[in-house]
């Protein structure tokens, strides 16, 4: 397993690959939302808690939300389509200052996750390789 980082470069949104439709194949719609929720608790106490809801309620629908995406993207249900609209992902994360800082927070808390997630490196690798491009795209704020 290799939990890289690609070196993000301010303005430049390199090609993205989905994860393999298998991650939610074996993880099953229950482990997706689980990996979901374990991440963002990790997310309410990291040094970017002060961006993400702090209301039990808000912060639950967050989660939800987060969840249907990547359900979504993995190949599963619409269903963010269906709750959210369109996912316009850079849009959305305009609302909030995203530096290349917060996205290594955010990566690193997703790593936590998944070391302590039992399943094929190859399929945690598929993940990873994703999220860890795409999040170069989220980037909004050159720096604090
Ligand atoms: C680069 C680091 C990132 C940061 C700091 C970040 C931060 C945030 C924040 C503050 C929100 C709003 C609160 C919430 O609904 O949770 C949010 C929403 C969301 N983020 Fe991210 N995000 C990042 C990367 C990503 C990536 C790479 C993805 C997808 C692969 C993603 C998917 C989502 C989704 C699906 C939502 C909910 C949007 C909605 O329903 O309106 N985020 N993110």
């Amino acid at each position: 397993m290799n939990y890289n980082i690609t070196q993000a470069q301010f303005g430049v949104r390199p090609p993205v690959t989905k994860p393999s439709p298998r991650f939610l194949e074996v993880l099953q719609e229950d482990g997706l939302r689980q990996l979901v929720s374990n991440h963002y608790d990790i997310l309410r106490t990291s040094q970017i808690k002060d961006m993400f809801p702090q209301d039990d309620e808000a912060f639950a629908l967050a989660k939800q939300h987060s969840a249907d995406f990547f359900i979504q993207i993995c190949g599963g249900p619409d269903y963010f389509n269906q709750n959210r609209g369109a996912p316009m992902m850079v849009g959305r994360h305009q609302p909030f200052k995203i530096t290349p800082k917060a996205r290594l927070v955010w990566l690193d808390s997703y790593k936590q996750v998944l070391e302590n997630l039992e399943l094929e490196d190859e399929l945690k690798q598929s993940f990873w390789n994703y999220i860890d491009v795409f999040s170069i795209w989220m980037i909004n704020t050159p720096q604090d």
